[in-house]
């Protein structure tokens, strides 16, 4: 076996820790990225050696297929109808645990799916907890029809809300642009700083031809930081309740 990297250490503590939160019978958000992918291997193993009965639903085509691979049933989301807990990763954090999320381009999928979930945890390293959300690009979902204009119309809204961060189409290495599960396009902005999350994510989906942003606000109820040492700790918003 080769040997895990201190990130992938990390990584894979805060996984393990979430997955203890799973119970018998519950309806499952599995998210994407390389920690929900630790997160799925660890689910896979408790499903086959302890029998769990688990009804999951996937934020992606990529954690689908992996925990098909796996030998986990996953459904859609409409199947299952609502769901208990998603268990996600995270570009960033905030101390209110709000999220810049999407970097694996599956922001929409894992906006519905925690939006349908009871309770949203994150797992992440310690390098994703930051001040202030914006020093990772924010990708915004905007559907392929008229791209360039939707494209102008932030780069407006940014400019009126004494934003920088210029939108840039997400392309794939033969230069084509990269495509969603749902067909769309990815904008990246690089915000640096992004002082009123909450405004910036109503702005931009006011806009025509944005479908959904990466900010998640108020939705993520615990967040699991792995170390890279296999400790971990937890972090809840600021004011909230265990
Ligand atoms: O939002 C996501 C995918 O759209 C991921 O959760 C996020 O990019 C973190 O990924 P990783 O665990 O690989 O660092």
């Amino acid at each position: 076996m080769t040997e895990l990297s201190p990130s992938d250490i990390a990584k894979d503590a805060a996984a393990a820790a979430a997955v203890r939160l799973v119970e018998n019978g519950m309806r499952l958000g599995l998210g994407t990225g390389s920690t929900a992918a630790f997160m799925v291997r660890r689910l896979a193993a408790f499903v086959k050696e302890d029998g769990l009965q688990l009804r999951c639903a996937a934020t992606s085509k990529a954690t689908a297929d992996l925990a098909e691979s796996l030998g986990m049933k996953v459904e859609t989301l409409d199947d299952i109808g609502w769901l208990d807990l998603t268990i996600d990763g995270a570009d960033e954090l905030d101390p209110d645990l709000n999220l810049i999320k999407g970097g694996g381009a599956a922001l929409l999928r894992e906006k519905i799916v925690a939006s349908a979930s009871d309770r949203m945890v994150v797992m992440a390293d310690g390098s994703k907890v930051v001040e202030t959300l914006g020093a990772f690009h924010l990708p915004v979902e905007v559907i392929p029809f008229g791209w360039q204009t939707t494209k102008q119309l932030i780069d407006r809204m940014l400019t009126l809300m004494d934003l920088d961060g210029r939108p840039i189409l997400q392309r794939k290495r033969d230069d084509a642009p990269l495509l969603t599960d749902e067909g769309n396009y990815i904008l990246d902005l690089s915000l640096e700083a992004i002082p009123e999350p909450a405004r910036l994510s109503a702005a931009l989906n006011a806009i025509p031809g944005v479908v959904e942003n990466g900010l998640f606000i108020g939705l993520c109820d615990l967040a699991i930081i792995g170390k890279p040492d296999g400790e971990v700790v937890e972090l809840r918003p600021e004011g909230a309740e265990e």
